[in-house]
């Protein structure tokens, strides 16, 4: 059984409205279990959006999203969004932000700490538990974040760009530790990034998204052995082949927004 399956999914953002927006159009795909997909496109394609209806956060218009079966019409634990930004509770340390969804599970606080304690040793934060989100650097936040959505037992990370923000040492040194995190727990990973490199030293598949509205262009296997890294074979023609498909793109969103912008000067 799939994971995540998206069905014919569209979404208008304020349908009924002259600010109608049509973001999605007509996707489907589906990501195995333990699979690491990433999505690619140009800015404004539906990337955010699409990421976030599979948290359940957003609904689309139509279609649907399911994970493992159930159709998904709410968020839930099993699913969990990583955003650009780690989002800690700037008052709780670090071991109190990684165990406080489980107080909503019920549990204890003597196991609550302990299951803490467990994931942050995972992450490599553990002497940090006692700190505060301020008093970490970006990429030890972003690890805390992974460590909260792991001790909550989900199953699919959902990741929008969770490194942009980071220096390119730590980027690197980021997706390295992502990459062994996904290969030891076998989560499922959905992971939004604008960079091509990236994509291909993360990707078992890289979904590629039209310009606005965001459609299927392509769906490509990135059959390369792991560890990868920029002079593995493979990686060249991987990274060449989604530049390729992004420029003309962009280039044609381009286009037809200077072909509009024509039109609309020339009725007005
Ligand atoms: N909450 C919202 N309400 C209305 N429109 C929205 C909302 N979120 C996104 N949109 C619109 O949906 C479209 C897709 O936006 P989205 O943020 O999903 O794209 P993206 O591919 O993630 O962009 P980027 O790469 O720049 O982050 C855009 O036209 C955006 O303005």
């Amino acid at each position: 059984m799939s994971e995540i399956v998206c069905d014919r999914i569209s979404k208008i953002w304020n349908p009924d409205t002259n600010e109608a927006n049509l973001a999605i159009d007509d996707i489907s795909f589906s990501v195995e279990p333990g699979e690491f997909l990433v999505i690619i496109g140009p800015s404004g394609c539906g990337k955010s959006t699409l990421l976030s209806m599979i948290a359940g956060l957003d609904t689309p218009t139509s279609g649907a999203i399911r994970f493992r079966d159930d159709v998904i019409t709410e968020p839930s634990p099993h699913r969990s969004m990583i955003f650009q930004q780690a989002s800690l509770f700037p008052w709780l340390s670090v071991i109190e932000n990684v165990a406080f969804g489980l107080s909503l599970q019920g549990l204890g606080k003597r196991e609550r700490q302990q299951r803490a304690k467990e994931y942050l040793q995972q992450v490599g934060l553990l002497k940090s538990a006692n700190r505060y989100p301020h008093q970490l650097s970006g990429g030890m936040q972003q690890r805390a974040c992974i460590a909260r959505a792991l001790c909550l037992g989900t199953d699919v990370l959902l990741m929008d760009e969770p490194f942009a923000a980071l220096d390119v040492q730590t980027r690197h040194q980021m997706q390295k530790f992502l990459l062994d995190i996904w290969q030891g727990t076998g989560k499922t990973v959905i992971f939004v990034t604008h960079h091509i490199d990236e994509a291909v030293y993360l990707a078992d598949r890289v979904l590629i998204l039209t310009a606005n509205p965001g459609r299927t262009l392509a769906m490509v296997p990135v059959d390369m052995p792991r560890p990868r890294d920029m002079m593995s074979k493979g990686f060249d023609y991987h990274r060449n082949l989604f530049i390729e498909h992004l420029r003309s793109e962009v280039v044609k969103a381009f286009e037809e927004q200077e072909l509009a912008e024509m039109f609309d000067t020339r009725i007005k």
